[in-house]
C-alpha cells in the first residue's frame, strides 16, 4: 500500500472527483461517512456527549459533516468552530450553513475568552487541521489545542492529529487518543517521534480513485496482510527437511546462550527443514536439551566464540545474537565474512562488532539484512535530528553498502537503497528481552526458505508483530515475552492465510 504526502493526496481527491465525476462535496460526505460508521460502531451509546471542534478548511468541513450525521442518528453534538481564519473552504461553509439549519449547537471560538469548558463532554473530536497545516499552529488554534490535551477526554482525530507536520518535526499538535486517516497512509502518521500525537492509527476507506492512487509515483509503502499473504509460498506437499532450508545461526557467550536458542527456535517455527546453532562449548548441552531440534556444531572456546569454522552448507546464515564483542570474536567474525557466501542477517553484537570496523561493511553480500534498534543504527550511521533525517541517512548508507536495512520500532521500518517499508503489525508488547533474537530467527529461516532477502526481511517483520496483535486479548501487554512471540508463528500464518 503506498504513503503519499499531502499534496499527492489532493491531487488523488481532484482525480478522483473528475475521474468519477463527483463534487468536492460528495467525496467529503463519503469521507465523513466512512469516519462516521467507524465512530458509531466504537461508540455506541447516543447519550455519550460528543464535541467536535472544527477548523475552517475542509478538515472542519468533515467534521461538520460528521457532527451533522451524528445528530441525524440521535446522538448529543456539539460543534465549536476554531476559527483561526475568516477564510472558510467552501465546502466547510456549506456544512456550517446546512449544520445551522438542521440547529446543531454551534459556537465560535475567535478568542481565549470563547473558550469553552470540556467537562461536560466525554469524547472530542479533533477536526481543527488535517492536511493542509503548512506552518505552525499559533494563536486561538493553538490555545483551543492545548486546552483540549488538557481536557483528559477521549480525543478522535479526523485525517491527521491537528497540527501534525506533514513533512517535518512536530512540535505542538493534538494528542490524539485515535487518529483515523483517509484512505491514504501518511509517513508522519507512523514515525516514532510522533507517537503522543497519534495514538493507535486506523485506515479507513473513502473510495478515493484506484487509478489516481496508481498513478502517484512514491518510494514509501504500507505493509500490509495482504501483500505478504501474497509473497508466502504454498508449502509444497512433497517438502522433506532437506528441501525447507537450513540456517545456521551463529552466537551465543556465557550467560547470553538464550538468545541462540529463540532465535533457532524461532527460525524451525518459521518452517525451515534445518536448524544448526553454531556456539561455544559453553553452549552445547544448553542447546541440545532447551532446543533438541536443532544440531550444534561448536567452538574450540568454552565460553565464547574464536574461530566460526563449520562443514554444513547452510541456505542462510543469522549472525550475531549474544555473539560478545571479545577481540578473538570479532576476529573471527571478520575471517567469517570474508569466506561467507550465503544470504546473511546479521544482528545485535554483530552489529555492534561492524560499528567498531566499519570497513568490513564491504565484505556484506549484497543484499544482507542488518536488524538494528535505534541505538545500534546510531552507531553504525551516526546520530540523527529526527525520523526524517534518520531515514534519509539509513537509505544513503543502505544504498552504498547495498544492504537492506530492518529498524525496530513501534512501526519497524525495512529500508533498502531506493523505498522504505513502514510495518502494520505489531503492539508495544514486542518490547521484551530477546524479540530481536526471535526477529533474526524468524528472517534467516525465510532466507533459508528462499525467500528475496527483501520478502524476508517484509514478511519476517510482519509476521512477528502479528503475534501480538494476535495475543492481545489472551496474553497481558506485561507479560509478553520472546517466546510467546515463537509459540504464536504458526497462529500467524493461519491468520495471514485466512
Ligand atoms: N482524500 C482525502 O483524504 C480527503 C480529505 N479531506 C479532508 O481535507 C483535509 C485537508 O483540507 P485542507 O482544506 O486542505 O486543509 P486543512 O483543513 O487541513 O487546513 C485548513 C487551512 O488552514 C490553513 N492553515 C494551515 N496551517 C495553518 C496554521 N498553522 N494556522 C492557521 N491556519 C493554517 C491553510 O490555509 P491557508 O490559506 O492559511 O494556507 C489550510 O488550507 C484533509 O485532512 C481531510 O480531513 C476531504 O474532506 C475529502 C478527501
Ligand atoms: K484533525
Amino acid at each position: 500500500m503506498k504513503i503519499l504526502t499531502a499534496e499527492q493526496i489532493r491531487e488523488i481527491d481532484l482525480k478522483t472527483t473528475t475521474y468519477e465525476n463527483i463534487s468536492s462535496l460528495e467525496l467529503m460526505k463519503r469521507a465523513s461517512k466512512a469516519f462516521f460508521d467507524w465512530f458509531t460502531t466504537r461508540f455506541t451509546d447516543k447519550n455519550l456527549p460528543v464535541s467536535v471542534f472544527s477548523g475552517t478548511g475542509n478538515n472542519g468541513g468533515d467534521g461538520l459533516v460528521v457532527a451533522r450525521m451524528l445528530q441525524k442518528s440521535g446522538y448529543k453534538v456539539n460543534v465549536f468552530i476554531v476559527e483561526y481564519s475568516q477564510h472558510y473552504s467552501e465546502d466547510c461553509a456549506h456544512n456550517v450553513r446546512r449544520a445551522k439549519v438542521e440547529n446543531i449547537p454551534i459556537k465560535k471560538i475567535t478568542s481565549t475568552g470563547d473558550l469553552p469548558s470540556l467537562s461536560g463532554f466525554e469524547i472530542i473530536i479533533d477536526a481543527i487541521f488535517g492536511t493542509g497545516l503548512n506552518r505552525e499552529v499559533t494563536g486561538i488554534a493553538r490555545e483551543v489545542i492545548e486546552k483540549i490535551n488538557r481536557s483528559g477526554k477521549k480525543i478522535i482525530s479526523i485525517d491527521v492529529p491537528s497540527g501534525l507536520s506533514m513533512n517535518g518535526k512536530t512540535y505542538f499538535a493534538v494528542h490524539a487518543t485515535e487518529t483515523v486517516t483517509m484512505q491514504i497512509p501518511k509517513l508522519a502518521l507512523y514515525l516514532p517521534d510522533n507517537r503522543n500525537f497519534t495514538g493507535e492509527v486506523y485506515l479507513i476507506n473513502i473510495g478515493l480513485n484506484e487509478t489516481a492512487i496508481s498513478d502517484a509515483k512514491t518510494a514509501f509503502y504500507f505493509i500490509t496482510k495482504q501483500e505478504i499473504k501474497e509473497l508466502l509460498k504454498p508449502l509444497d506437499k512433497f517438502a522433506h527437511k532437506g528441501t525447507q532450508g537450513h540456517s545456521l545461526l551463529i552466537g551465543g557467550s556465557i550467560g547470553k546462550m538464550g538468545s541462540v536458542c529463540l532465535a533457532s527456535r524461532a527460525a524451525l517455527k518459521t518452517g525451515c527443514g534445518l536448524v544448526t546453532a553454531y556456539v561455544p562449548k559453553c553452549g552445547t548441552s544448553v542447546l541440545q536439551s532447551a532446543f533438541p531440534e536443532a544440531m550444534v556444531v561448536e567452538d574450540r572456546n568454552d565460553t565464547h566464540i574464536t574461530g566460526i569454522d563449520f562443514t554444513i552448507h547452510p541456505d542462510a546464515v543469522g549472525a550475531g545474537v549474544g555473539l560478545s564483542e571479545s577481540p578473538e570474536t570479532q576476529h573471527a567474525f571478520y575471517r567469517f565474512l570474508q569466506q561467507n557466501k550465503s544470504p546473511l542477517v546479521i544482528d545485535a553484537d554483530g552489529l555492534n562488532i561492524l560499528s567498531k570496523n566499519k570497513e568490513w561493511l564491504a565484505l556484506l553480500p549484497s543484499r544482507t539484512i542488518l536488524t538494528p534498534h535505534p541505538k545500534e543504527l546510531s552507531r553504525l550511521i551516526g546520530v540523527w535530528n529526527e525520523d526524517y533525517d534518520k531515514i534519509y541517512k539509513t537509505r544513503e548508507f543502505a544504498k552504498k553498502y547495498r544492504l537492506i536495512i530492518v529498524l525496530k520500532g513501534a512501526y519497524t521500518l525495512i529500508i533498502d537503497s531506493e523505498n522504505v517499508y513502514v510495518n502494520s503489525s505489531g503492539t508495544p508488547a514486542l518490547a521484551t528481552a530477546g524479540s530481536g533474537d526471535v526477529l533474526t530467527g524468524i528472517i534467516t529461516s525465510l532466507l533459508a526458505q528462499g525467500y528475496e532477502p527483501l520478502d524476508a526481511a517484509k514478511a519476517g517483520v510482519f509476521i512477528h508483530g502479528l503475534t501480538a496483535n494476535l495475543s492481545a486479548t489472551k496474553i497481558h501487554a506485561r507479560s509478553f515475552t520472546a517466546s510467546d512471540i515463537i509459540d504464536n508463528i504458526g497462529n500467524a500464518y493461519f491468520d495471514i492465510e485466512k
